[in-house]
Protein backbone atom coordinates (compact mmCIF):
# COMPACT_ATOMS: atom_id res chain seq x y z
CA UNK A 1 0.00 0.00 0.00
CA UNK A 2 1.26 3.76 -0.33
CA UNK A 3 2.65 5.64 2.22
CA UNK A 4 1.58 9.18 2.91
CA UNK A 5 3.02 11.97 4.94
CA UNK A 6 1.52 14.79 6.93
CA UNK A 7 3.19 17.80 8.45
CA UNK A 8 1.87 19.99 11.19
CA UNK A 9 4.01 23.07 11.36
CA UNK A 10 2.80 24.39 14.84
CA UNK A 11 3.97 26.81 16.77
CA UNK A 12 6.94 25.25 18.53
CA UNK A 13 7.68 22.45 16.69
CA UNK A 14 6.92 20.92 13.88
CA UNK A 15 5.89 17.20 13.55
CA UNK A 16 5.91 14.45 10.84
CA UNK A 17 3.77 11.06 10.50
CA UNK A 18 4.10 8.67 7.54
CA UNK A 19 1.69 6.45 7.59
CA UNK A 20 -0.03 3.87 5.67
CA UNK A 21 -2.80 5.12 2.94
CA UNK A 22 -5.22 2.85 3.41
CA UNK A 23 -5.33 0.93 7.08
CA UNK A 24 -4.09 4.58 9.05
CA UNK A 25 -1.03 2.44 10.29
CA UNK A 26 1.78 4.60 12.06
CA UNK A 27 4.67 4.01 9.67
CA UNK A 28 7.22 6.50 11.21
CA UNK A 29 7.57 9.92 12.60
CA UNK A 30 9.88 12.80 13.04
CA UNK A 31 10.02 16.11 14.94
CA UNK A 32 12.27 19.38 15.22
CA UNK A 33 11.78 22.69 17.33
CA UNK A 34 10.73 26.18 16.25
CA UNK A 35 12.42 28.82 17.57
CA UNK A 36 10.75 30.86 20.25
CA UNK A 37 9.11 34.02 20.35
CA UNK A 38 6.12 35.94 18.48
CA UNK A 39 7.60 36.67 15.06
CA UNK A 40 9.44 34.26 13.68
CA UNK A 41 11.73 34.25 9.71
CA UNK A 42 9.84 31.63 7.51
CA UNK A 43 12.90 29.69 6.81
CA UNK A 44 12.76 28.38 10.56
CA UNK A 45 9.76 26.73 9.53
CA UNK A 46 11.38 25.55 6.01
CA UNK A 47 14.78 24.02 8.22
CA UNK A 48 12.94 22.53 10.53
CA UNK A 49 10.54 20.84 7.99
CA UNK A 50 13.25 19.38 6.34
CA UNK A 51 14.96 18.35 9.64
CA UNK A 52 11.68 16.46 10.59
CA UNK A 53 11.06 14.62 7.26
CA UNK A 54 14.70 13.40 7.84
CA UNK A 55 14.32 12.70 11.51
CA UNK A 56 11.03 10.68 10.10
CA UNK A 57 13.43 8.37 7.59
CA UNK A 58 12.64 11.21 4.92
CA UNK A 59 10.06 10.91 1.64
CA UNK A 60 11.66 8.29 -0.82
CA UNK A 61 8.53 6.04 -0.10
CA UNK A 62 5.80 8.34 -0.03
CA UNK A 63 3.79 9.12 -2.31
CA UNK A 64 1.57 11.61 -1.18
CA UNK A 65 2.02 14.90 1.31
CA UNK A 66 -0.03 17.78 2.86
CA UNK A 67 1.10 20.27 5.09
CA UNK A 68 -1.04 22.11 8.11
CA UNK A 69 0.08 24.74 10.38
CA UNK A 70 -0.43 27.11 12.79
CA UNK A 71 -2.85 29.29 11.59
CA UNK A 72 -3.03 33.57 10.30
CA UNK A 73 0.71 33.86 10.92
CA UNK A 74 1.44 37.17 8.15
CA UNK A 75 3.98 35.49 5.69
CA UNK A 76 4.20 38.77 3.38
CA UNK A 77 6.65 38.17 -0.03
CA UNK A 78 7.75 40.31 -2.48
CA UNK A 79 7.60 40.25 -6.68
CA UNK A 80 11.04 38.24 -6.45
CA UNK A 81 9.18 35.79 -3.82
CA UNK A 82 11.52 36.82 -0.80
CA UNK A 83 10.16 37.31 2.21
CA UNK A 84 9.76 40.60 3.17
CA UNK A 85 10.13 40.65 7.34
CA UNK A 86 9.68 37.70 9.94
CA UNK A 87 6.13 36.20 10.00
CA UNK A 88 3.81 38.11 12.54
CA UNK A 89 1.91 35.06 14.68
CA UNK A 90 -1.52 34.15 15.53
CA UNK A 91 0.17 34.99 19.37
CA UNK A 92 1.59 38.35 18.92
CA UNK A 93 -0.82 41.05 19.77
CA UNK A 94 0.53 44.49 18.57
CA UNK A 95 -2.01 44.51 15.95
CA UNK A 96 -4.79 44.63 18.39
CA UNK A 97 -5.43 48.40 17.63
CA UNK A 98 -4.97 47.73 13.47
CA UNK A 99 -8.14 45.05 14.59
CA UNK A 100 -10.33 47.84 16.47
CA UNK A 101 -9.52 49.97 14.00
CA UNK A 102 -11.22 47.42 11.19
CA UNK A 103 -14.15 47.18 13.46
CA UNK A 104 -14.29 50.47 13.84
CA UNK A 105 -14.41 51.15 10.16
CA UNK A 106 -16.62 47.86 8.77
CA UNK A 107 -18.64 47.24 11.75
CA UNK A 108 -18.22 43.58 13.95
CA UNK A 109 -21.72 42.07 12.64
CA UNK A 110 -20.83 43.60 8.95
CA UNK A 111 -17.17 41.94 9.80
CA UNK A 112 -18.50 39.08 10.98
CA UNK A 113 -20.82 38.31 7.80
CA UNK A 114 -18.89 38.79 5.26
CA UNK A 115 -15.72 36.82 7.22
CA UNK A 116 -17.07 34.43 9.77
CA UNK A 117 -15.60 36.00 12.55
CA UNK A 118 -14.96 39.62 13.98
CA UNK A 119 -11.28 39.79 13.73
CA UNK A 120 -8.58 40.43 16.89
CA UNK A 121 -4.77 40.86 16.79
CA UNK A 122 -4.69 37.17 15.64
CA UNK A 123 -6.27 37.56 12.34
CA UNK A 124 -4.12 38.13 9.67
CA UNK A 125 -5.94 41.50 8.10
CA UNK A 126 -4.94 42.95 11.27
CA UNK A 127 -0.93 42.41 10.68
CA UNK A 128 -1.56 43.60 7.52
CA UNK A 129 -2.82 46.89 8.85
CA UNK A 130 -0.45 47.31 10.93
CA UNK A 131 2.65 46.77 8.43
CA UNK A 132 0.97 49.19 6.48
CA UNK A 133 0.73 52.18 9.26
CA UNK A 134 4.39 50.89 11.73
CA UNK A 135 6.33 49.62 8.51
CA UNK A 136 4.96 51.25 5.26
CA UNK A 137 8.03 50.71 2.95
CA UNK A 138 7.84 47.04 3.84
CA UNK A 139 3.71 47.19 3.28
CA UNK A 140 4.45 48.92 0.14
CA UNK A 141 6.97 45.91 -1.13
CA UNK A 142 4.25 43.61 -0.99
CA UNK A 143 3.53 41.37 -3.78
CA UNK A 144 1.73 38.23 -2.25
CA UNK A 145 0.49 37.44 1.31
CA UNK A 146 0.62 33.99 2.39
CA UNK A 147 -0.38 31.93 5.29
CA UNK A 148 2.81 29.51 7.14
CA UNK A 149 0.85 26.23 5.78
CA UNK A 150 0.43 28.08 2.15
CA UNK A 151 4.21 29.29 2.22
CA UNK A 152 5.86 25.73 3.11
CA UNK A 153 3.48 23.96 -0.10
CA UNK A 154 5.05 26.58 -1.92
CA UNK A 155 8.31 25.79 -1.40
CA UNK A 156 7.86 22.22 -1.45
CA UNK A 157 6.37 22.29 -4.99
CA UNK A 158 9.76 23.82 -5.97
CA UNK A 159 8.75 27.55 -5.68
CA UNK A 160 10.98 30.28 -3.94
CA UNK A 161 13.33 32.94 -4.47
CA UNK A 162 15.23 32.85 -7.16
CA UNK A 163 18.53 30.99 -6.76
CA UNK A 164 17.13 29.45 -3.97
CA UNK A 165 14.38 27.54 -5.25
CA UNK A 166 14.30 25.00 -8.69
CA UNK A 167 10.77 27.07 -10.06
CA UNK A 168 11.40 30.21 -8.89
CA UNK A 169 9.16 32.96 -7.65
CA UNK A 170 5.99 32.16 -9.21
CA UNK A 171 3.70 33.78 -6.77
CA UNK A 172 0.27 32.62 -8.74
CA UNK A 173 1.06 28.96 -8.07
CA UNK A 174 0.37 29.94 -3.76
CA UNK A 175 -2.18 27.85 -3.04
CA UNK A 176 -4.23 27.27 0.24
CA UNK A 177 -7.18 25.71 1.45
CA UNK A 178 -10.80 26.55 2.93
CA UNK A 179 -9.91 26.37 6.45
CA UNK A 180 -6.50 28.36 6.53
CA UNK A 181 -8.36 31.07 4.37
CA UNK A 182 -10.89 31.51 6.56
CA UNK A 183 -8.29 32.47 9.33
CA UNK A 184 -7.13 35.51 7.32
CA UNK A 185 -10.53 38.23 7.44
CA UNK A 186 -10.57 38.82 3.82
CA UNK A 187 -11.94 35.41 2.66
CA UNK A 188 -15.74 34.26 3.12
CA UNK A 189 -16.27 31.05 4.10
CA UNK A 190 -20.14 31.03 3.42
CA UNK A 191 -19.38 32.37 -0.49
CA UNK A 192 -15.83 30.98 -1.11
CA UNK A 193 -14.61 34.20 -2.35
CA UNK A 194 -12.16 36.53 -1.05
CA UNK A 195 -13.34 39.99 -0.01
CA UNK A 196 -10.39 42.20 -1.97
CA UNK A 197 -12.05 45.68 -0.19
CA UNK A 198 -10.96 44.13 2.78
CA UNK A 199 -8.05 42.95 1.71
CA UNK A 200 -7.31 46.95 -0.17
CA UNK A 201 -8.10 48.30 3.36
CA UNK A 202 -5.90 46.35 5.87
CA UNK A 203 -3.14 46.87 3.53
CA UNK A 204 -3.47 49.75 1.45
CA UNK A 205 -3.08 47.65 -1.79
CA UNK A 206 -3.70 44.56 -3.73
CA UNK A 207 -1.91 41.75 -3.72
CA UNK A 208 -1.50 37.83 -4.66
CA UNK A 209 -3.43 35.52 -2.48
CA UNK A 210 -3.25 31.60 -2.65
CA UNK A 211 -5.96 29.93 -4.65
CA UNK A 212 -7.87 28.84 -2.30
CA UNK A 213 -8.09 24.48 -3.34
CA UNK A 214 -10.82 22.55 -2.33
CA UNK A 215 -10.63 19.68 0.20
CA UNK A 216 -9.54 16.63 -2.34
CA UNK A 217 -7.74 18.61 -5.14
CA UNK A 218 -4.04 17.94 -5.58
CA UNK A 219 -1.72 20.94 -4.99
CA UNK A 220 0.61 19.40 -7.63
CA UNK A 221 3.63 17.79 -7.24
CA UNK A 222 6.86 18.36 -4.99
CA UNK A 223 9.96 19.90 -6.83
CA UNK A 224 11.92 20.98 -4.00
CA UNK A 225 15.75 21.57 -4.85
CA UNK A 226 17.84 18.05 -4.26
CA UNK A 227 20.05 19.85 -1.74
CA UNK A 228 16.57 20.23 0.48
CA UNK A 229 16.26 16.12 0.28
CA UNK A 230 12.92 16.35 -0.57
CA UNK A 231 12.47 13.96 -3.69
CA UNK A 232 10.36 15.27 -6.91
CA UNK A 233 7.25 14.18 -8.21
CA UNK A 234 5.23 13.79 -4.42
CA UNK A 235 1.99 14.50 -4.33
CA UNK A 236 1.05 17.62 -2.54
CA UNK A 237 -2.47 18.18 -1.09
CA UNK A 238 -3.70 21.24 -0.16
CA UNK A 239 -3.23 21.18 3.25
CA UNK A 240 -5.26 23.00 6.40
CA UNK A 241 -5.16 25.03 9.30
CA UNK A 242 -3.67 23.52 12.22
CA UNK A 243 -7.36 22.79 14.06
CA UNK A 244 -9.10 21.67 11.16
CA UNK A 245 -6.66 19.16 10.30
CA UNK A 246 -6.66 17.61 14.11
CA UNK A 247 -10.59 17.24 13.08
CA UNK A 248 -9.90 15.41 10.50
CA UNK A 249 -7.07 13.03 12.58
CA UNK A 250 -10.01 12.76 14.94
CA UNK A 251 -13.03 11.87 12.63
CA UNK A 252 -14.89 14.29 14.46
CA UNK A 253 -18.26 14.09 13.96
CA UNK A 254 -21.98 15.97 15.40
CA UNK A 255 -21.50 15.73 19.22
CA UNK A 256 -18.29 15.84 18.91
CA UNK A 257 -15.95 19.17 20.75
CA UNK A 258 -12.55 19.03 20.28
CA UNK A 259 -10.42 20.99 22.76
CA UNK A 260 -6.81 21.05 22.07
CA UNK A 261 -4.48 22.24 24.60
CA UNK A 262 -1.04 23.42 23.24
CA UNK A 263 0.25 26.60 22.85
CA UNK A 264 -2.70 27.56 22.27
CA UNK A 265 -5.95 26.67 23.45
CA UNK A 266 -8.77 25.70 21.21
CA UNK A 267 -12.64 24.57 21.38
CA UNK A 268 -14.00 23.83 18.36
CA UNK A 269 -16.45 21.13 16.27
CA UNK A 270 -17.35 20.75 12.63
CA UNK A 271 -20.61 21.75 11.47
CA UNK A 272 -23.18 21.44 8.55
CA UNK A 273 -23.62 25.12 8.30
CA UNK A 274 -21.14 28.46 8.63
CA UNK A 275 -21.40 30.98 11.90
CA UNK A 276 -21.03 34.27 12.27
CA UNK A 277 -21.32 35.29 15.74
CA UNK A 278 -20.87 39.27 16.14
CA UNK A 279 -20.08 39.41 19.76
CA UNK A 280 -17.05 38.01 18.47
CA UNK A 281 -16.34 34.79 20.67
CA UNK A 282 -16.46 32.55 18.08
CA UNK A 283 -14.49 32.13 15.16
CA UNK A 284 -16.71 31.11 12.05
CA UNK A 285 -13.97 29.15 10.20
CA UNK A 286 -14.13 26.54 7.56
CA UNK A 287 -12.92 23.11 7.88
CA UNK A 288 -11.08 21.24 5.94
CA UNK A 289 -13.25 18.78 4.26
CA UNK A 290 -16.16 21.27 3.20
CA UNK A 291 -18.33 21.81 5.80
CA UNK A 292 -17.67 24.19 9.01
CA UNK A 293 -15.46 24.61 11.77
CA UNK A 294 -16.75 27.47 14.68
CA UNK A 295 -13.98 27.40 17.26
CA UNK A 296 -12.75 29.97 20.05
CA UNK A 297 -9.25 30.34 20.91
CA UNK A 298 -6.92 31.14 23.90
CA UNK A 299 -3.69 32.35 23.95
CA UNK A 300 -2.45 30.79 26.95
CA UNK A 301 -2.58 27.13 27.33
CA UNK A 302 -0.10 24.30 28.04
CA UNK A 303 2.62 26.98 28.28
CA UNK A 304 0.57 27.99 31.64
CA UNK A 305 1.50 25.05 32.90
CA UNK A 306 4.95 25.07 31.58
CA UNK A 307 6.08 28.32 33.56
CA UNK A 308 3.87 27.11 37.04
CA UNK A 309 6.02 24.01 36.87
CA UNK A 310 9.41 26.01 36.41
CA UNK A 311 8.45 28.29 38.96
CA UNK A 312 7.58 25.50 41.44
CA UNK A 313 11.06 23.66 40.40
CA UNK A 314 8.96 20.40 38.96
CA UNK A 315 8.33 18.57 35.89
CA UNK A 316 5.05 18.25 34.19
CA UNK A 317 4.30 14.77 35.67
CA UNK A 318 5.28 16.20 39.40
CA UNK A 319 2.81 19.56 38.23
CA UNK A 320 0.22 17.13 38.07
CA UNK A 321 0.71 14.71 41.10
CA UNK A 322 0.58 18.08 43.36
CA UNK A 323 -2.15 19.59 41.77
CA UNK A 324 -4.04 16.37 42.63
CA UNK A 325 -3.31 16.76 46.07
CA UNK A 326 -5.18 19.88 46.32
CA UNK A 327 -8.81 20.01 46.84
CA UNK A 328 -11.16 20.83 43.87
CA UNK A 329 -11.10 24.59 43.83
CA UNK A 330 -7.67 24.62 45.63
CA UNK A 331 -8.90 26.88 48.52
CA UNK A 332 -10.41 29.23 46.59
CA UNK A 333 -7.08 30.12 44.85
CA UNK A 334 -8.10 31.35 41.49
CA UNK A 335 -5.65 31.75 38.38
CA UNK A 336 -6.77 34.12 35.92
CA UNK A 337 -4.18 33.17 33.32
CA UNK A 338 -3.88 36.00 31.08
CA UNK A 339 -0.10 35.73 31.15
CA UNK A 340 0.20 36.84 27.01
CA UNK A 341 -2.84 38.96 27.06
CA UNK A 342 -5.50 36.87 26.10
CA UNK A 343 -8.17 36.44 22.81
CA UNK A 344 -10.64 35.01 24.56
CA UNK A 345 -12.04 37.09 26.07
CA UNK A 346 -10.47 40.01 23.98
CA UNK A 347 -7.71 41.81 26.43
CA UNK A 348 -4.73 41.91 24.58
CA UNK A 349 -2.99 43.96 27.43
CA UNK A 350 -3.73 41.74 29.97
CA UNK A 351 -1.76 39.99 32.69
CA UNK A 352 -2.23 37.39 34.61
CA UNK A 353 -3.20 37.27 38.30
CA UNK A 354 -3.40 35.16 40.96
CA UNK A 355 -6.86 35.36 43.59
CA UNK A 356 -7.75 34.05 46.43
CA UNK A 357 -4.10 33.94 48.58
CA UNK A 358 -4.50 33.01 51.77
CA UNK A 359 -2.15 31.63 54.59
CA UNK A 360 -3.97 28.38 53.83
CA UNK A 361 -4.19 28.48 50.09
CA UNK A 362 -1.03 29.73 48.98
CA UNK A 363 0.93 26.17 48.56
CA UNK A 364 2.80 24.41 45.66
CA UNK A 365 -0.08 21.86 45.25
CA UNK A 366 -2.54 24.80 45.40
CA UNK A 367 -0.71 26.98 43.19
CA UNK A 368 -0.49 23.58 40.50
CA UNK A 369 -4.68 22.94 40.91
CA UNK A 370 -5.05 26.72 40.27
CA UNK A 371 -2.81 26.55 37.13
CA UNK A 372 -4.94 23.81 35.75
CA UNK A 373 -8.04 24.81 36.57
CA UNK A 374 -7.36 28.32 35.59
CA UNK A 375 -6.37 26.97 31.97
CA UNK A 376 -9.51 24.37 31.55
CA UNK A 377 -11.95 27.57 32.82
CA UNK A 378 -11.09 29.39 29.98
CA UNK A 379 -11.71 26.97 27.79
CA UNK A 380 -14.99 25.71 29.62
CA UNK A 381 -16.00 28.73 28.65
CA UNK A 382 -15.67 28.59 25.08
CA UNK A 383 -17.48 25.38 25.09
CA UNK A 384 -20.30 27.40 26.57
CA UNK A 385 -19.28 30.14 23.84
CA UNK A 386 -20.32 27.09 21.03
CA UNK A 387 -23.16 25.86 22.68
CA UNK A 388 -24.42 29.86 21.60
CA UNK A 389 -23.68 29.07 18.17
CA UNK A 390 -25.81 25.77 18.04
CA UNK A 391 -22.91 22.98 18.83
CA UNK A 392 -24.77 20.11 20.64
CA UNK A 393 -21.37 18.51 22.34
CA UNK A 394 -21.95 15.33 23.61
CA UNK A 395 -18.20 14.73 24.77
CA UNK A 396 -15.16 16.34 24.40
CA UNK A 397 -11.80 15.20 22.92
CA UNK A 398 -9.04 15.98 24.65
CA UNK A 399 -5.87 16.80 22.50
CA UNK A 400 -2.75 18.79 22.19
CA UNK A 401 0.47 18.62 24.63
CA UNK A 402 -0.90 19.36 28.02
CA UNK A 403 -4.03 16.76 27.77
CA UNK A 404 -0.86 14.13 28.31
CA UNK A 405 -0.80 15.04 31.88
CA UNK A 406 -3.22 12.95 34.04
CA UNK A 407 -4.09 15.48 36.40
CA UNK A 408 -5.28 17.38 33.31
CA UNK A 409 -7.91 14.88 32.47
CA UNK A 410 -9.16 14.13 35.61
CA UNK A 411 -9.06 17.78 36.50
CA UNK A 412 -10.96 18.56 32.97
CA UNK A 413 -13.84 15.97 34.19
CA UNK A 414 -14.38 18.31 37.16
CA UNK A 415 -14.56 20.99 35.07
CA UNK A 416 -16.39 20.09 31.92
CA UNK A 417 -20.09 19.11 31.84
CA UNK A 418 -20.06 16.40 29.36
CA UNK A 419 -17.80 13.32 29.17
CA UNK A 420 -13.80 13.39 28.35
CA UNK A 421 -12.28 11.28 25.86
CA UNK A 422 -9.07 11.57 25.54
CA UNK A 423 -7.22 9.52 22.05
CA UNK A 424 -4.08 7.58 22.50
CA UNK A 425 -1.47 9.75 22.34
CA UNK A 426 -0.31 11.00 18.96
CA UNK A 427 -0.42 13.93 16.88
CA UNK A 428 -3.65 14.37 15.28
CA UNK A 429 -3.14 17.02 13.17
CA UNK A 430 -0.23 15.82 11.35
CA UNK A 431 -2.46 12.82 11.07
CA UNK A 432 -5.41 15.10 9.44
CA UNK A 433 -3.05 16.61 6.86
CA UNK A 434 -1.78 12.32 6.27
CA UNK A 435 -5.48 11.75 5.80
CA UNK A 436 -5.88 14.56 3.28
CA UNK A 437 -2.81 13.46 1.40
CA UNK A 438 -4.29 10.09 1.53
CA UNK A 439 -7.81 11.13 0.03
CA UNK A 440 -6.17 13.17 -2.48
CA UNK A 441 -4.68 10.07 -3.52
CA UNK A 442 -7.73 8.27 -3.45
CA UNK A 443 -9.90 10.98 -4.81
CA UNK A 444 -12.01 10.15 -1.54
CA UNK A 445 -11.81 10.03 2.48
CA UNK A 446 -10.46 7.12 3.65
CA UNK A 447 -11.55 6.02 7.12
CA UNK A 448 -8.63 5.16 9.67
CA UNK A 449 -9.55 4.08 13.29
CA UNK A 450 -9.43 5.93 16.16
CA UNK A 451 -8.44 4.78 19.91
CA UNK A 452 -9.13 6.19 22.83
CA UNK A 453 -7.17 5.61 25.76
CA UNK A 454 -9.27 7.31 28.45
CA UNK A 455 -12.42 8.12 28.81
CA UNK A 456 -14.28 10.08 31.91
CA UNK A 457 -17.71 10.93 32.99
CA UNK A 458 -18.18 13.98 34.08
CA UNK A 459 -17.75 14.89 37.76
CA UNK A 460 -18.35 18.59 37.60
CA UNK A 461 -17.32 20.22 40.74
CA UNK A 462 -19.34 23.82 40.19
CA UNK A 463 -17.43 25.58 42.86
CA UNK A 464 -14.53 25.53 40.13
CA UNK A 465 -16.28 27.48 37.30
CA UNK A 466 -18.17 29.53 39.64
CA UNK A 467 -15.38 30.77 41.92
CA UNK A 468 -13.06 31.48 38.23
CA UNK A 469 -16.44 33.39 36.74
CA UNK A 470 -16.22 35.87 40.16
CA UNK A 471 -13.04 36.88 38.87
CA UNK A 472 -13.82 37.18 35.35
CA UNK A 473 -12.88 41.22 34.38
CA UNK A 474 -16.34 43.12 33.66
N1 LIG B 1 2.64 15.95 30.16
C1 LIG B 1 2.48 17.24 29.90
N2 LIG B 1 1.81 18.04 30.77
C2 LIG B 1 1.62 19.36 30.53
N3 LIG B 1 2.07 19.98 29.42
C3 LIG B 1 2.75 19.25 28.51
C4 LIG B 1 2.98 17.86 28.70
N4 LIG B 1 3.67 17.42 27.61
C5 LIG B 1 3.86 18.47 26.80
N5 LIG B 1 3.33 19.59 27.33
C6 LIG B 1 3.34 20.96 26.77
O1 LIG B 1 2.55 20.96 25.58
C7 LIG B 1 3.04 21.99 24.71
C8 LIG B 1 3.23 21.44 23.33
O2 LIG B 1 2.00 20.97 22.88
P1 LIG B 1 1.66 20.93 21.33
O3 LIG B 1 0.23 20.49 21.21
O4 LIG B 1 2.69 20.14 20.63
O5 LIG B 1 1.82 22.49 20.99
P2 LIG B 1 1.87 23.26 19.59
O6 LIG B 1 1.09 22.41 18.63
O7 LIG B 1 1.22 24.56 19.89
O8 LIG B 1 3.31 23.45 19.22
C9 LIG B 1 4.35 22.50 25.31
O9 LIG B 1 4.10 23.76 25.94
C10 LIG B 1 4.71 21.40 26.30
O10 LIG B 1 5.50 21.87 27.37
O1 LIG C 1 -4.79 30.90 16.33
C1 LIG C 1 -5.14 29.75 16.39
C2 LIG C 1 -6.48 29.32 15.93
O2 LIG C 1 -7.30 30.38 15.55
C3 LIG C 1 -4.18 28.73 16.94
O3 LIG C 1 -4.79 27.51 17.19
C4 LIG C 1 -3.02 28.55 16.02
O4 LIG C 1 -3.47 27.83 14.90
C5 LIG C 1 -1.83 27.91 16.72
O5 LIG C 1 -2.01 26.60 17.12
P1 LIG C 1 -1.01 25.70 17.98
O6 LIG C 1 0.36 25.88 17.45
O7 LIG C 1 -1.16 26.08 19.40
O8 LIG C 1 -1.52 24.29 17.73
Amino acid sequence: MPLVAGVDSSTQSCKVVVRDAESGELVRSGRAAHPAGTEVDPQHWWDALRAALDDAGGLADVAAISVAGQQHGMVVLDADGRVIRPALLWNDTRSAAAASALIDEFGAEALASRTGSVPVASFTATKLRWLRDAEPSAAERVAAVALPHDWLTWRLRGFGPTGESPLGPVLEELVTDRSDASGTSYWNPATGDYDRELLLAALGHDAVLPRVLGPLESAGTTAAAPSDGVPAGIVVGPGAGDNAGAARGLGAGPGDAIISIGTSGTVFAVTPAPSADGTGAVAGFADASGVYLPLIATLNAARILDSIAALLGVDHAELGDLALTAPAGADGLVLQPYFEGERTPNLPDATATLFGMTIASTTRPGLARAAIEGMLCGLADGLDALRAVGVRPARALLIGGAALNPAVQRIAAEVFDVPIAVPTPGEYVADGAALQAAAVLAGAWPTWPLALETELAPATVPLIRSQYAARRPA
